[in-house]
């Protein structure tokens, strides 16, 4: 053999050899990105047939079905959040965790913290500044007819006609314009402020600084003195369950433990309504479910229950139906009866309506000879220009007046302060 022969030999075997390592290497590309194709598909490391298989098992009720197309459909969209296999998807079990924060239906918790209500001291501030603000001032008309140069007879008789008008009373009216025209002061100088100061004087002397206004439970109490109890009576409409709850928060603003008694049997919703009241502070109601319930039975039950829990205070709410006299004074006097069986009742309020006025006053006195009362509650002096009326119904009736209502939000009532009274129908 030549040598080019043998050359030539040499180079095809070359070739040949290059063409079957290509040949090898091609082959061995395709097949790696085959198996890089079904990698992706099945996560869980199975073949995609087994999480066609999968997906209907996950779900119990549907597996009686035996409809393949749509078993598959369903599969098909189960594998497709494969795709999501992206990183991001492994957090959202702690999505499933958000079931926890719902564990925050703890938080019903909440309703038995109740808000607390407003000190005295702070309520007695703004409710004077209300009642300045109130269409109560006739101090300031009497202030401006009296602060005049040279009064005339007219004037001193506008003068009783604004006292008159601002249900002062006939008879203390008569009084102050005597006085008034006595002095000196004013029917001599005509400074404003004398004027001003003169009057506050003389209003104060008929509100009556001097009267003992604090309420019986508020008073110091011997040791294990037991529960001081309260009867609301009064009149329908005047305010007695709204004050009872009213005053059941003035005593929790006191840290003390309260329980009110819904013996207004009359109304049915006036035991919810007081319910309500209780629940804002924290009180526990002893009420009747049936309507028409005897409310002695009622003012029994409340006064045992506050005897057990040990409460500071009793307030029982009664119905007053003023159908007639004998009937009030069986139905008020049988629940002072049965409650006395358990706890002393050491007070009964009469809530009165001050936008009744006089009116309003012989049913007050009706009240007061039927089971004989310790205090007034004067509400709804708010929307009143008969502010005067705290003047005469302590006349009439004798007891002063120890609350004061003015407004229907849980923290308008405050003890009557007659300084502060005075000065908010003056200024
Ligand atoms: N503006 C004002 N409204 C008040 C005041 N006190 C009570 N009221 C309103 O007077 C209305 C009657 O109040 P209640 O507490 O239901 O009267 P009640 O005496 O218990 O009535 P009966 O249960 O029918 O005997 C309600 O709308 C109260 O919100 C107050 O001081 N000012």
């Amino acid at each position: 053999m030549s040598e080019t022969t043998l050359i030539v030999i040499g180079v095809i075997a070359v070739v040949l050899i290059a063409a079957i390592i290509a040949v090898i290497v091609s082959k061995n590309r395709k097949a790696s990105q085959a198996s890089q194709t079904v990698s992706a598909v099945t996560p869980a490391g199975g073949s995609p047939s087994d999480i066609a298989r999968s997906a209907p098992a996950s779900a119990p009720e549907e597996t009686g079905q035996t409809d393949e197309s749509a078993e598959s459909v369903k599969s098909a969209e189960s594998v497709e959040p494969v795709e999501s296999e992206s990183p991001a998807k492994p957090a959202e079990p702690t999505q499933t965790a958000e079931p926890t924060q719902s564990a925050e239906p703890a938080k019903p918790a909440e309703p038995v913290r109740p808000a607390k209500p407003e000190s005295a001291a702070s309520r007695l501030t703004r409710l004077k500044a209300r009642l300045a603000n109130s269409a109560n001032p006739f101090g300031k008309a009497l202030f401006n007819i009296l602060a005049q140069d040279n009064l005339s007879e007219s004037d001193w008789e506008d003068v009783e006609d604004t006292l008159l008008l601002a249900d002062v009373g006939a008879e203390a009216s008569e009084q102050l314009v005597e006085e008034l025209r006595k002095d000196a002061r004013i029917t001599g100088e005509r400074n404003p402020e004398a004027v001003h100061g003169l009057l506050r004087e003389k209003l104060l002397d008929l509100v009556g600084r001097d009267m003992d206004r604090s309420l019986v439970a508020s008073r110091p109490r011997p040791e294990n003195a037991g529960p001081s109890v309260i009867i609301m009576v009064g009149v329908n409409g005047t305010g007695k369950t709204t004050t009872a709850g009213k005053l059941a928060r003035l005593f929790v603003a006191e840290d003390k433990k309260v329980v009110m008694g819904a013996a207004d049997t009359f109304r049915a919703a006036a035991a919810d309504q007081l319910e309500t009241w209780g629940s804002r502070v924290g009180v526990p109601v002893v009420r009747s479910d049936k309507d028409g319930a005897d409310p002695a039975s009622v003012a029994f039950e409340a006064a045992k229950a506050a005897k057990e829990q040990n409460a500071d205070v009793l307030i029982i709410d009664t119905a007053g139906r003023l159908q007639n006299k004998s009937n009030l004074m069986d139905e008020l006097g049988k629940i002072r009866r049965v409650t006395e069986k358990t706890l002393p009742v050491e007070e009964v309020l009469l809530v009165l309506d001050a936008t009744t006025g006089q009116n309003g006053m012989t049913q007050a006195k009706v009240f007061a000879e039927v089971i004989g009362i310790t205090g007034i509650v004067l509400t709804k002096l708010d929307g009143s220009a008969k502010g005067g009326i705290v003047i005469s119904v302590q006349k009439e009736l004798g007891v002063p007046v120890k609350l004061i209502g003015l407004g229907e939000g849980p923290d308008d009532l405050a003890p009557f302060d007659p300084e502060s009274f005075v000065d908010g129908i003056l200024d």
